[in-house]
């Protein structure tokens, strides 16, 4: 059951776009990942869920949320989505809990809103803390946010978004600030806490690797466009476009120990700076005239789609 569905979304800021025909969709329970290089249109994508574009962005085409456009929700159905509905997990969890005030307060907050008791909102906030792997849980409602790690803090985050059982949650490089091994904790805890609640999961990263271990589909994107959209199991033989398999070059664990890290050669365009016909074509290899005169739609090819002249042409 589809649960969230973009359908040819376009933004703009003033007369600048940003994104351009974004179409795909988030199922019920599902986990997608949204990759690809810094200005390609990732947070922008994840903000126009939750309404939070910058002042002066104009949408076209629809998100939909459960069926009900976000964008002509009124306040109150707009307040309702955003605490009840959606959860966001931020790069930083230092930007998201207010540094004065106990992570008690934080956690208890959005419960004590809908009307829940104090000493109830308590045992519940307890209880997740310990679900997301916060030991000494009743110590840490007491604390504030400098007494907690990077780590630990985004761990309190996590616990914040679950309380109030999200069907989605949307986390833009909730690891990107942390530690490498703590990175992977807090992965593992996102990912097995929203598996067992069922929630769906839109997972903003730059490390494809990263994103097929925590999502089941990836959507690549560049210069505001989605240019492939694929299972991600089949992310290394089945990556038909030639950014994607680009970044899959361009991977560390791509190259021999010792040897040059490959990189996507030629500079990220915006959906600004892009070229009229595809996209990618300034930078593809592959590139033909064809590409330069038309834009390729995100077409099905083998598992996934991908907006490629070319290979569209080969199958
Ligand atoms: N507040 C803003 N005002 C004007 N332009 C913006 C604003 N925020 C983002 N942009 C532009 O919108 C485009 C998409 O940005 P977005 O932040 O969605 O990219 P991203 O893929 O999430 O990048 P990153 O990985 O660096 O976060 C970029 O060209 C960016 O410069």
């Amino acid at each position: 059951m589809t649960l969230l569905d973009f359908t040819h979304l376009g933004v703009r800021l003033g007369e600048r776009p940003i994104l351009r025909d974004v179409t795909f969709s988030v199922h019920a329970g599902e986990a997608v990942g949204l990759v690809g290089e810094s200005g390609s249109g990732k947070s922008m994508t994840v903000k126009s869920v939750v309404r939070l574009l910058p002042a002066g962005a104009t949408v076209d085409g629809s998100v939909r949320f459960d069926g009900i456009d976000v964008p002509a929700m009124n306040a109150a159905e707009l307040r309702r989505f955003r605490s009840r509905d959606v959860a966001m997990v931020f790069q930083d969890p230092r930007a998201t809990v207010n540094p004065v005030r106990t992570v008690g307060d934080f956690l208890t907050e959005v419960l004590r809103d809908q009307g829940i008791g104090r000493s109830e909102a308590t045992r519940r906030a307890a209880g997740l803390l310990s679900e997301v792997g916060v030991g000494d849980a009743g110590r840490r409602l007491n604390q504030r946010p400098y007494e907690l790690s990077g780590g630990l803090l985004q761990r309190v985050v996590i616990a914040a978004a679950l309380l109030t059982e999200p069907k989605l949650i949307l986390a833009d490089e909730p690891t990107t600030a942390l530690d490498v091994t703590t990175q992977e904790e807090v992965v593992a805890i996102l990912t097995e806490q929203r598996r067992r609640r069922s929630a769906a999961l839109l997972f903003i990263t730059h490390d494809l690797e990263l994103a097929a271990a925590v999502c089941d589909r990836i959507a690549v994107m560049y210069a505001g466009e989605i240019v492939e959209i694929l299972p991600a199991g089949l992310l290394h033989e089945g990556a038909r476009h030639p950014y994607t398999r680009a970044l899959l070059d361009s991977r560390p664990g791509a190259v021999p120990p010792g040897d040059r890290l490959r990189t996507v050669p030629g500079v990220p365009q915006s959906a600004l700076t892009a070229p009229a016909g595809c996209v990618f074509a300034d930078r593809c290899p592959l590139v033909t005239d064809g590409c330069r005169d038309r834009r390729p739609e995100l077409l099905p090819i083998g598992a996934g789609r991908a907006a490629c002249h070319l290979v569209r042409e080969d199958s």
